[in-house]
């Protein structure tokens, strides 16, 4: 196929226009907003490349001013859509290209103007693509596969842009912008057909892979605590379970509310629910950093602690018991509700989570048998 500027600006009519569809489409199943930006961009594209094709039969101000202009406008939007995505705000001064863009009206169609035009018109399309993709450097564990492709290819994509803007500078730089002629708008045109394509497929894979991440977060949360459930925890804890060493002991702290059905039953299950949510919080609050805290079900919770120690245990053990307490005044019952903690400390990783739910299950029965409100540590 021969790299002609009328088979580039066929292709990249189509793509453009297929890759608008495509993320509208998915814009209707998923309601990212982002998707509608980067939608209308890839619009943009097709009407500033259908306009660009007016510039052979001599209308140069719509062919050349407007159709690079909703080149630039098509970038802003890929951009405003990164921006809503990330969840950023823009600085004001980001608006300033719109400006800088209607300043360009004045300058003459002639070689040296059109040489500035081209060097300007770049120079905005490079800084927009490599600001989009700057906002796409996030930090590793809200990065996904999908952020990642479309950071890459908006920062080639804008360095392009920018490289193709400073070539322009070089004296003698064969440029005829009326009729597509000259090595740089020729490249321009097969980079655009690439870019286009590349930057679609990576603005949906972003979506998807965000989507599906937080699809595997909502099935290992419970939705009331936002805790882990039992299924999260047992896919996390193996790797923490590994860590253990005798210098570095790890415990698991099996929990479960005492006379918890009074509250349910005296203040209703919205009061119960309170009162799971403030354990959680209490958890959150009070547990050292790194450690895995889940809701296994009901009014039972189970915390796993690395490079712990039994004096560290047994002040965790008391002041959440004590703090709870407090907190469970609030609904007074015949039996205050309160927490009863069965610990298990060991310095050799067990042989499976399940053997060590069991025994720190004993400790717990251990602590409700005597008396409930206390903690049994083995
Ligand atoms: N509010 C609320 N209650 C729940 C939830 N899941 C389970 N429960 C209730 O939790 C209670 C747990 O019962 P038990 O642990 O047997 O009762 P208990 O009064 O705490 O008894 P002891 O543990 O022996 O002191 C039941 O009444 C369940 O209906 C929930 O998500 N929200």
């Amino acid at each position: 196929m021969a790299f002609d500027p009328a088979t580039m600006l066929s292709l990249t009519l189509a793509i453009a226009a297929a890759a608008a569809l495509y993320l509208l489409l998915e814009w209707r199943s998923v309601k990212e907003f982002a998707l509608l930006y980067w939608a209308a961009g890839f619009a943009t594209v097709f009407v500033g490349s259908s306009l660009s094709l007016l510039r052979a039969s001599g209308h140069l101000f719509i062919g050349i001013w407007l159709a690079n202009g909703l080149l630039v406008l098509a970038h802003w939007l890929f951009l405003l859509g990164v921006i809503r995505f990330v969840g950023e705000r823009l600085p004001t001064l980001w608006w300033c290209w719109i400006a800088l863009w209607c300043a360009m009206l004045a300058l003459p169609f002639d070689p040296a103007g059109t040489k500035i035009y081209l060097i300007v018109n770049s120079l905005i399309v490079g800084l927009l693509s490599l600001r989009a993709s700057a906002a796409l450097k996030l930090a590793p564990d809200v990065a996904t596969l999908g952020t990642q492709q479309l950071r890459y290819v908006l920062m080639i994509h804008g360095l392009f842009y920018v490289a193709k803007g400073t070539i322009t500078l070089l004296p003698g730089t064969l440029i005829d912008l009326t009729v597509f002629q000259g090595t740089i708008i020729r490249v321009s045109l097969v980079e655009g057909v690439m870019a286009i394509l590349l930057i679609a497929l990576s603005m949906t894979g972003t979506v998807r892979y965000r989507r599906e991440r937080q699809i595997e977060h909502l099935a290992e949360r419970d939705p009331l605590t936002v805790l882990l459930n039992r299924r999260g925890f047992e896919a996390r804890a193996a790797r923490r379970l590994a860590e253990v060493s005798p210098s570095a002991p790890g415990a698991l702290i099996l929990v479960d509310i005492d006379h918890f059905k009074q509250v349910n039953d005296l203040h209703g299950h919205a009061a119960g629910d309170r009162l799971l949510v403030t354990l959680a919080d209490l958890a959150r609050q009070m547990l050292p950093p790194g450690s895995l805290e889940a809701r296994l079900g009901g009014d039972e919770f189970a915390f796993l602690i690395n490079d712990t120690s039994a004096e560290e245990l047994s002040h965790i053990g008391e002041t959440l018991r004590q703090r709870f307490q407090l907190a469970a005044t609030a609904f007074a019952a015949p039996q205050t509700a309160s927490l009863s903690l069965g610990v298990i400390l060991f310095d050799t990783p067990p042989s499976s989570l399940d053997i060590l739910i069991d025994q720190s299950d004993r400790a717990l029965y251990d602590a409700k048998r005597r008396g409930r409100n206390r903690m049994t540590v083995l």
